[in-house]
């Protein structure tokens, strides 16, 4: 069994539940041209840097000539940026970064969103990103290729102060199909807590999968149980 030394936590869809903002705001802007938003397109687009999520929307909903990827953005953010605001914690998040924390195991956050949108999404969850030694977002510098290229995982694990954590070292909790394939692409062992709508057969590569994180037991991985409160 792996030691694992250290916790990675991808946010939307993860930490918090803002999966569903993007959800209604692409179904609105579909209806304006009588398509309806498909899980199967959700699932294609979700845990992607925007400007790839967006690339797929506007091919595979057939707009390609009628919504350019930049307009079909310009009307997301416009309508998402009022909702990030409201994000919610995910069940279990509090549990679980607490219990991480009080075992000395370092976390970070790496995700796909852009810094802007995640500063709007954390704006009242300073808090819990507190408790991170450090975040990588989807526009960072060091990151050249988006998910399911490893490489943000990569970036957020060689971030941590030394002795930094070999991948195999790494466990890394995440909701999209994109996001486990990006993190077993960095030799890192991946916990999936899917949405309950997300296709059961994209959901079968994680090393274990959850309902949610309260159902995450620490033994799994070798780590102490959860001191019961
Ligand atoms: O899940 P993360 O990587 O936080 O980014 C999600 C964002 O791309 C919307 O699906
Ligand atoms: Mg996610």
């Amino acid at each position: 069994m792996r030691t694992i030394t250290h916790v990675l936590f991808d946010m939307d869809g993860l930490l918090l539940d803002t999966e569903k903002f993007y959800s209604v705001v692409q179904e609105k802007i579909l209806s304006g041209y009588g398509k309806s938003f498909t899980w199967s397109l959700k699932a294609k687009m979700m845990g992607k840097r925007a400007a790839e999520a967006a690339e797929i929307f506007v091919h595979d909903s057939g707009l390609e000539g009628i919504l350019s990827p930049r307009d079909f953005l310009t009307q997301r953010e416009a309508m998402l940026e009022v909702m990030f605001p409201e994000s919610q914690l995910l069940p279990g998040v509090e549990r679980l970064v607490g219990y991480f924390q009080s075992q000395g195991i370092p976390m970070a956050i790496a995700t796909s969103s852009h810094k802007r949108n995640f500063d709007l999404k954390t704006i009242n969850h300073k808090e819990l990103i507190s408790r991170m030694h450090h975040v990588v977002v989807g526009d960072d510098p060091d990151v050249k290729l988006g998910k399911p290229a490893p490489d943000i995982f990569l970036v957020a694990a060689s971030r941590f102060p030394d002795p930094k954590p070999r991948p195999e070292n790494v466990l890394v909790f995440e909701d999209a199909p994109t996001g486990v394939e990006a993190a077993q692409n960095a030799g890192m062992s991946v916990v999936m807590v899917p949405d309950p709508n997300l296709d059961k057969s994209l959901c079968d590569r994680a090393d274990i999968v959850l309902e949610t994180l309260e159902d995450f037991d620490p033994s799994t991985f070798g780590m102490p149980p959860f001191i019961k409160n």
